[in-house]
């Protein structure tokens, strides 16, 4: 494997790395840079991972991993152009064109724009991939190393097409737990105790998921078989079509969608 440096030690850099060293990756190969020494302790306790500065660790690296926030990408890439050299750079930002980051990076080509997931943490991570067509096919091949030991990866040939992936599985994980929270506070107001209620709902989750992924029928057809004429089931879904929750997860998702775009258009310009 290559020696891998993370630009930012926060949620979904931890949640890669974490994948990773599960995965069989050394410890000795990660690198991270992060200005918090407690986020960077953590790291280290956890999986073994070294902290540094860019000076130390940019020079002995194949791929950097850029995770930092988006609104903090332009200011962390003109300040790594310099000492660079020829690696690899994935960035994970929301938003962020590949063409904007090569451009702060003083014109380096070889940038992957990636939307990963949280649950590469249990390497069930889904990451939508992009690159330009300077980017050539060991790069790609390596890039899809690094996230494919996290998940699966999709490549896209089209970079507006990450906006979607990112309103999809970028912020899905989100609107699951959304959903889990909810499921498990109706169990509350059933009367059930944190602990039960807790179990009730996510267990009906990772059931409702494994069924749905080892099963031939599509979720409809799942769903119909729930659904008994007259049933209680019927009677929930219908509240839902009432409130008109399918439509509301749908503009939720294309909000997310155009959110990406915005910041991609507003973080993108040179001007400051
Ligand atoms: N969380 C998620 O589910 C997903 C996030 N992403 C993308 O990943 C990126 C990171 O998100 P997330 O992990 O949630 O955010 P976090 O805020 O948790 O992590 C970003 C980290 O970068 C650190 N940082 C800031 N400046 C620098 C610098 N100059 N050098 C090194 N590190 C720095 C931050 O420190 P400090 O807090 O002190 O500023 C923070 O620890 C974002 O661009 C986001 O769009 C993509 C897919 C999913
Ligand atoms: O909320 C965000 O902007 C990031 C990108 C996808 C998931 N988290």
């Amino acid at each position: 494997m290559s020696k891998i440096t993370f630009i930012g030690g926060g949620n979904m850099a931890s949640a890669i790395i974490g994948g990773l060293i599960s995965r069989g990756t050394p410890a000795g190969d990660v690198h991270v840079v992060d200005p918090d020494a407690a986020k960077l302790a953590e790291l280290a306790t956890r999986y073994g991972v070294h902290g540094g500065s860019p000076d130390e660790a940019l020079p002995a690296s194949d791929v950097l991993v850029l995770a930092v926030k988006p609104q903090q990408l332009k200011a962390v890439a003109r300040q790594l152009a310099p000492a660079l050299g020829d690696a690899l750079v994935i960035s994970i930002a929301a938003g962020i064109r590949a063409d904007s980051l090569s451009r702060w990076l003083g014109g380096h080509a070889r940038v992957v724009r990636v939307m990963p997931n949280t649950p590469a943490l249990v390497q069930a991570g889904l990451s939508g991939a992009y690159a330009g067509d300077a980017v050539g096919e060991d790069d790609r091949a390596l890039a899809t190393r690094v996230l494919g030991a996290v998940g699966e990866v999709v490549w896209v040939d089209d970079e507006a097409e990450i906006d979607g992936i990112t309103a999809i599985s970028g912020s899905g994980p989100a609107y699951v737990f959304y959903f889990m929270e909810a499921l498990q506070a109706a169990a509350r107001a059933q009367g059930f105790n944190p602990d039960t209620a807790r179990k009730l709902a996510y267990h009906t989750f990772s059931g409702a998921v494994k069924l749905a992924l080892d099963s031939e029928d599509d979720a409809g057809t799942l769903r119909a078989k729930v659904t008994s004429k007259g049933g209680t089931t019927e009677r929930a879904i219908n509240a839902f079509e009432t409130s008109q929750l399918r439509a509301t997860i749908i503009a939720a998702a294309a909000a997310a969608a155009a959110r990406s775009r915005e910041l991609g258009e507003e973080l993108g310009r040179d001007a400051d």
